[in-house]
């Protein structure tokens, strides 16, 4: 019998990846193609649903044409999406009723601040895990309906559907409207216990019970593909950070990983009941195995990090690529008392601040473009640390170790900066397509193509370590002035009169 592979397809917020892999976790064939990033107005941030549906018909083809097998040697499909991005579509036509709202887009800033002064505002974090802000789903549907002519009354009469990206994938694969329990606990509108929509969240976000998908657990069988993909089982669906936490195998209380990538995401597995967060973190879903309780993780979403070194390359030219960034740091010794704190659309975790705009501090003609490289690099290892130590104060778990993740992780001098602040080790598996390989993973776990999560476990090796090394005192200092350069980015948006 022919060899069998799982495939996993990544719809991120900048492309679409398909990868194939193999019985032993590694990866066989891959395609990817970028999307398009519509900004049409200041803070608006959109995508082409139909363009991206396209880009994953293709690239599936591509990857198994790359791959050298045909459909009945895919076991199974596993699918992983950027989080909150929200579509809203008519169900007799599948044609979206507008460009979908990046997770990254800020339009709701008033409805959201309008929302928080109403009564019951404060129940929303215990209910859903999430605090009000523009990052969720549903007040994005809200502002759709709101500002779509006729769409609320289409709403109402069952025409129109919602889904973020792995609910449109599916519904054009096979048909099906679903969800799943990661994707939906970033909606704001399921009740995080029950694992069910909220009709309390509904009532208080204005969205009507009928444009919902039905949510399923991550890892089981959601459907049968049709079309390119044609008889292929859809075996597991999940956010692409939940799939980071799974593809670096962190099954265990405790366990965290970070994904260094345009932004960061540190989650850090808290066990079968969710953690109210005081510390300004987000209480998500992790995974559920279909028959299974939930995991539950808490979450520190950093919005801006490779962004940054992106900015610092394409808006000032101070290097020509990303990986530049760490020669220029490695120019000088340090910072030079230089900090950058890079609150471009707010601050999201801990301080959750959308009023917060960027600064650089410390200004003096000593600073040289090396020095700003390394308050870039900098900042990232900061931000990481204030997620740490909210995650410290919320769990009362301590990290002995952070696994780590995404195109940041190829920088040498960042990777030991995150180790020298964090106190911890800081370690990078063989795989650095997490992503993928956890939706993999978890299709292949639902399937039986691996046999348990042990086996997965197996699978995870070892490809870089970094040590702490710097002393506690230089380590309070610099975390002391990290945190005042902060304090001047809050508030810098005043409110119009
Ligand atoms: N050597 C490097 N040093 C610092 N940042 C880097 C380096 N290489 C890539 N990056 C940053 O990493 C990001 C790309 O990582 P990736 O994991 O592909 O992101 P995403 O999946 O969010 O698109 C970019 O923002 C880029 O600026
Ligand atoms: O697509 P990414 O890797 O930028 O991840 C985006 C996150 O899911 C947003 O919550």
């Amino acid at each position: 019998m022919s060899e069998r592979y799982v495939v996993a397809i990544d719809q991120g917020t900048t492309s679409t990846r398909c990868i194939v892999f193999d019985r032993r976790g590694r990866l066989h064939a891959v395609a990817q193609q970028e999307h398009h990033q519509y900004y049409p107005r200041p803070g608006w941030v959109e995508h082409d649903a139909m363009e991206i549906w396209h880009h994953v018909r293709r690239t599936a083809t591509a990857a198994l044409q790359s791959a050298g097998i045909g459909l009945d040697q895919v076991a199974a499909l596993g699918i992983t999406n950027q989080r909150e991005t929200t579509v809203l579509w008519d169900r007799h036509t599948g044609r979206p009723v507008a460009r979908a709202i990046v997770w990254q887009d800020t339009r709701t800033d008033e409805l959201v601040n309008a929302l928080a002064a109403t009564p019951g505002a404060e129940s929303i974090p215990k209910r859903c895990g999430l605090p009000l802000a523009t990052y969720f789903s549903a007040p994005r549907i809200r502002w759709l309906l709101d500002h779509t002519p006729g769409l609320r009354e289409r709403a109402l009469a069952g025409d129109i559907l919602f889904g973020t990206m792995e609910t449109w994938l599916i519904w054009n694969l096979t048909g099906l409207h679903v969800t799943d329990v990661t994707n939906a606990s970033r909606t704001q509108l399921m009740d995080l216990r029950t694992l069910a929509w909220d009709p309390e969240l509904l009532d208080f976000f204005g969205i009507p019970a009928a444009v919902l998908p039905t949510i399923r657990p991550s890892v089981g069988v959601l459907g049968t593909c049709r079309d390119v993909l044609d008889g292929v089982p859809i075996a597991a669906a999940l956010g692409d950070q939940q799939a980071a936490l799974f593809g670096q195998t962190c099954f265990t209380p405790g366990e965290a990983k970070c994904t260094y990538g345009t932004g960061s995401f540190l989650l850090l597995h808290t066990g079968l009941e969710p953690v109210a967060s005081t510390h300004g973190l987000l209480s998500t879903v992790a995974y559920q195995l279909a028959g299974e309780a939930p995991a539950y993780a808490l979450e520190g979403s950093i919005a801006i990090t490779g962004s940054l070194v992106q900015w610092f390359r394409d808006q000032l030219g101070l290097i020509t690529t990303a990986p530049e960034i760490e020669t220029l740091a490695r120019t000088v010794k340090d910072n030079g008392g230089c900090y950058i704190v890079p609150a471009f659309s707010g601050l999201y975790a801990p301080h959750w601040r959308s009023s917060a705009r960027g600064v650089i501090v410390g200004l003096t003609s000593y600073i040289t473009k090396g020095h700003l490289a390394r308050a870039v690099l900098e900042a990232t290892g900061w931000q990481t640390r204030e997620v740490v130590d909210a995650m410290n104060a919320d769990s009362g778990i301590a990290l002995s170790t952070l696994k780590v993740d995404g195109g940041m992780t190829s920088d040498n001098l960042l990777m030991q900066f995150v180790a020298d602040v964090l106190d911890v080790p800081v370690v990078r598996p063989m795989v650095a397509e997490t992503v993928s390989l956890g939706a993999a993973y978890a299709a292949g776990l639902a399937v039986g193509y691996w046999p348990d999560l042990g086996a997965l476990r197996d699978l995870w090796h070892r490809a870089g370590q970094w040590q702490p090394d710097m002393s506690p005192a230089l380590r309070a200092t610099e975390y002391g002035n990290w945190q005042r350069a902060v304090a001047h980015t809050f508030d810098w948006i005043q409110p119009s009169a």
